[in-house]
């Protein structure tokens, strides 16, 4: 793909941050283009350096070398284009679900009525119907990852850089929050870098599996996710392609937690 057709594009990128009054290189040499409508997925050792490729791509974060880019442009700072969940839900506990669902859109300045519909229609997209009314400490902590979901859904961003946004859930619910999204993924073709430490969720969800190497993280491997959609996140497992891939899969990132273990 060249660098104009991609929707995000990270060329030569380099993060260096200082730790104990030395600079340290977190990530280094990065090159990656993701394709409008793309669900890509990253995984990688702790600490190597996905959570900083998702800020340079939100504009909270600037590379020390290369440029990323966004729809052809050099990322803005912010970059309002691209909606960002982070491992932390960061839903506010003194407004409702309803309320929290609408923020994005109240600054928007959303006409009321609008605002009503969109929320609600959202609300119902992600399993909350009922719950409009509920503050944040009345609910489970899938609900609340599923309400920072559909905050982030409800004013249709261009792009979804999402940090790791089910890591903490039980297996169980972790599926049922993969279908939906997989099913919103669907319906509304949102650019996707989703990042995750969960190879099974990267193989489920993913077009492609971005694996980085232990710090400073570099792109060790790229994997195309060659099983036909639509994929039923509750029977790919059991797909043959799936198992193959996993390995493979397996095999890079054990390398790379290994060589970190003995480091
Ligand atoms: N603002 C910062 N200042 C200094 N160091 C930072 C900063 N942000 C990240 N780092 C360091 O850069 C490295 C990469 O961090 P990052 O959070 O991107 O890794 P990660 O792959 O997302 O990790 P994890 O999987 O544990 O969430 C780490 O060593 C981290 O401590």
């Amino acid at each position: 793909m060249s660098e104009g057709s991609a929707l995000i594009s990270f060329r030569g990128i380099a993060k260096r941050f200082e730790h104990d009054g030395s600079m340290f290189t977190a990530v280094e040499d990065v090159q990656l283009d993701v394709a409008p409508g793309e669900f890509c997925c990253v995984v990688g050792p702790s600490g190597c350096g996905k959570s900083t490729l998702l800020n340079m791509s939100a504009g909270l974060m600037e590379p020390s070398a290369g440029t990323v880019h966004y729809a052809g442009s050099p990322v803005p700072k912010p970059n309002t284009k691209v909606g960002y969940i982070t491992q932390k839900d960061n839903v506010l506990p003194w407004r409702t679900v309803f309320r929290n669902v609408a923020l994005p859109l109240e600054l928007r300045q959303v006409d009321k009525a609008e605002i009503r519909e969109r929320v609600s229609a959202m609300l119902d997209l992600v399993g909350l119907t009922g719950f409009a009314k509920a503050y944040p400490r009345q609910l489970s902590g899938g609900m609340r990852k599923r309400v920072a979901l559909a905050r982030t859904l409800v004013y249709e961003p261009e792009a979804i850089l999402a940090d790791e946004p089910f890591g903490a859930l039980d297996a169980q619910l972790k599926t049922i929050l993969q279908a939906e999204l997989r099913r919103i993924w669907e319906r509304t073709g949102t650019t996707f870098i989703f990042v995750t430490h969960d190879i099974g969720e990267a193989i489920t969800l993913g077009d492609r599996v971005v694996v980085m190497s232990q710090r400073p993280g570099r792109i060790s491997m790229v994997c195309d996710v060659d099983i036909p959609r639509p994929r039923d996140v509750f029977k790919v497992r059991f797909d043959a392609r799936y198992a193959e891939l996993f390995e493979q899969l397996w095999s890079a990132l054990s390398d790379e937690v290994e060589q970190e273990l003995a480091s």
